[in-house]
């Protein structure tokens, strides 16, 4: 298998990556961004990309729920949930007193601002592509030491503890600085669609999206109802602008329980009516283990039961010709 991740080595990405069985001994090309590793999963120069999705302070991770909407399919075949914690790191010999401008992911950033406001107020922000890259880029890259903000524009990253084990000459200014001592980051591993569909284990996840089909009254209360009235839950449903024009959005949802399940095949097939460009992105493991509550009347042999009564009915009142709709006709009211 060869998997592509957001890297360098070191980032919480990696980690989640590390936790699929086989993936240590796997090849692993770390990239720069999470568009670039779906990319290299769609141009087929890796089999699978970890990329993160949810987190549970900051919430869902846009660049990954806006690049897998759109462009060619993709599955996700799995899940991983991550625990997040972070230091607070510099190039030898720095002081927390030196500290002018720190960087890290953006999302990393979401998680430590009230530690920054309490211990280093007024410090600067600067963007990076992942935490260990913003950390790694504190390390002198030659044999010449420079003052790594003359170098780089920082003077401190947050990453992760992992990236301390592996360089251990970075200074730690700062342990555990999470704002949210139990935060955590869900990943998942995405696949080309041709990807065999993950058997159900009955603690399953399915992820969907669904464009916003027509801009009316009661179109979100129409989506909603497919999964309410077969006893289908949401676990996370979030929207976000299509790009295309102002005020056109998709949901981007994930609902307990497997394409397998009768109640969940249902509701996609009421789904795929009420807005045909609904998007399946797979259902897999749920990494929690957590199995879903169903009621005895969502259960599968109550859809199977329910399915053969109407279908013994339909055989004893064969449709005549003349009670068949016109080809192209809506049917009758
Ligand atoms: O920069 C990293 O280390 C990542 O793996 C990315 C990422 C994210 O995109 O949310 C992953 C987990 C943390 O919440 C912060 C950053």
């Amino acid at each position: 298998m060869r998997y592509a991740y957001l890297g360098p080595a070191g980032t919480f990405t990696e980690a989640a990556l590390l936790s699929v069985e086989g993936a240590r001994g796997a090849e692993r090309r770390p990239v720069s961004s999470v568009p670039v590793a779906l990319a290299a999963v769609r141009a087929g120069e890796v089999d699978a990309a970890m990329v993160p999705i949810e987190n549970s302070v900051e919430g869902g991770v846009t660049a990954t729920l806006d690049a897998v909407a759109t462009g060619s399919e993709l599955r996700i075949v799995r899940e991983a949930l991550v625990p997040i914690s972070f230091v607070l790191v510099a190039a030898p010999g720095t002081t927390l007193a030196d500290v002018r401008r720190v960087s890290t992911h953006s999302h990393a950033w979401a998680q430590v601002r009230g530690w920054m406001d309490d211990r280093l107020p007024g410090v600067d922000y600067v963007p990076a592509s992942s935490t260990a890259a913003a950390a790694l880029a504190l390390l002198p890259g030659g044999t010449e030491r420079e003052e790594p903000a003359s170098r780089t524009g920082f003077d401190a990253a947050v990453c992760s503890p992992v990236v301390v084990e592996q360089h251990p000459e970075l200074e730690v200014l700062a342990a555990d600085i999470g704002d949210n001592r139990a935060a955590v980051t869900r990943f998942v591993l995405v696949a080309r669609p041709e990807a065999p569909l993950p058997p159900r284990t009955g603690a399953d996840r399915t992820t969907l999206v669904i464009p916003l089909w027509e801009d009316r009254a009661g179109a979100l209360m129409e989506i909603l109802e497919q999964f309410a009235t077969r006893g289908v839950n949401l676990s996370r449903i979030e929207s976000r602008p299509t790009g295309n024009f102002l005020g056109e959005y998709f949901f981007s949802v994930d609902v307990d329980g497997h394409i397998l399940d009768a109640r969940v095949a249902d509701a996609l097939e009421g789904l795929r009516r009420v807005c045909p460009s609904t998007r399946f992105l797979g259902s897999y493991p749920r990494a929690d283990h957590k199995v879903a509550t169903v009621a005895r009347h969502h259960s599968d042999g109550a859809f199977r039961e329910a399915e053969a009564w109407v279908a013994a009915l339909q055989g004893h009142h064969r449709p005549t010709p003349e009670s068949l709709p016109a080809p192209g006709s809506a049917g009758p009211a």
